[in-house]
């Protein structure tokens, strides 16, 4: 399967899924994510604002806030660029015409070597740490120099075999499903 049918198929199906299942396995993870070292020793995590079928963040944003970790958002860019902003509980976030919340332009980015986690989002996965996003490209030019740790957050329907990676496509280290930790030494 090509990678534009791969996306609009699991789009479609994450829509139809069961809420009380999609909670169900969101659940697991998250607790199986808040006992990892990966997530105790990050000070600083990027994550993103979900979309209602994505993998619903607003429970691991609050854990991070409660924790006194620092919470930072991608603002998507011209050219594939993304940069990540700080979040604060009080702070205003703006819909883009994709329809995605994020820190307003004006707010000042914060540097890569910063973040310590990435929450990495996406549509499919594969057993091998691979990922197909909405195709912007913006996670992979983003992680090219990444030093940080990279995690996804996977539903059991969002494992599936995936087409061989391109040379542009960066590998996760680790992905969590309900019932399983991926990791990936590279
Ligand atoms: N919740 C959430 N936020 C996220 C992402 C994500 O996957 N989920 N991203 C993950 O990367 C970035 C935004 N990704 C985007 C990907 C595509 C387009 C977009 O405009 N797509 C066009 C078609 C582009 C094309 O065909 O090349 C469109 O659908 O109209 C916008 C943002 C950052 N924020
Ligand atoms: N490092 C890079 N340098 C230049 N172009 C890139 C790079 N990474 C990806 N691209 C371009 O971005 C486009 C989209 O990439 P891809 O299909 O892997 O997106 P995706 O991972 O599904 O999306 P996203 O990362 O936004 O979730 C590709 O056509 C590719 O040419």
């Amino acid at each position: 399967m090509n990678k534009q049918k791969i996306r609009t198929d699991m789009i479609q199906l994450l829509k139809s899924y069961p809420k009380k299942e999609k909670q169900r396995e969101e659940e697991k993870i998250m607790h199986t994510l808040f006992k990892t070292k990966m997530w105790k020793n990050a000070k600083t995590i990027a994550v993103v604002m979900a979309q209602d079928f994505e993998f619903d963040t607003n429970k691991i944003i609050e854990k991070a806030w409660e924790e006194g970790k620092t919470v930072a958002l991608p603002r998507a860019k011209a050219g594939g660029i993304m940069d990540v902003v700080p979040y604060s509980k009080d702070m205003q976030l703006e819909r883009t015409s994709f329809g995605i919340l994020e820190p307003a332009r004006t707010l000042t980015a914060l540097s890569k070597k910063e973040i310590e986690l990435i929450i990495v989002p996406g549509l499919a996965f594969s057993t091998d740490g691979f990922r197909v996003g909405f195709g912007g490209g913006y996670y992979d030019r983003f992680l090219k120099d990444y030093d940080g740790v990279t995690v996804s957050l996977v539903l059991e329907k969002q494992l599936i075999a995936l087409p061989n990676p391109e040379p542009f496509d960066v590998p996760l280290d680790f992905l969590i499903t309900a019932d399983q930790i991926f990791r990936f030494n590279r």
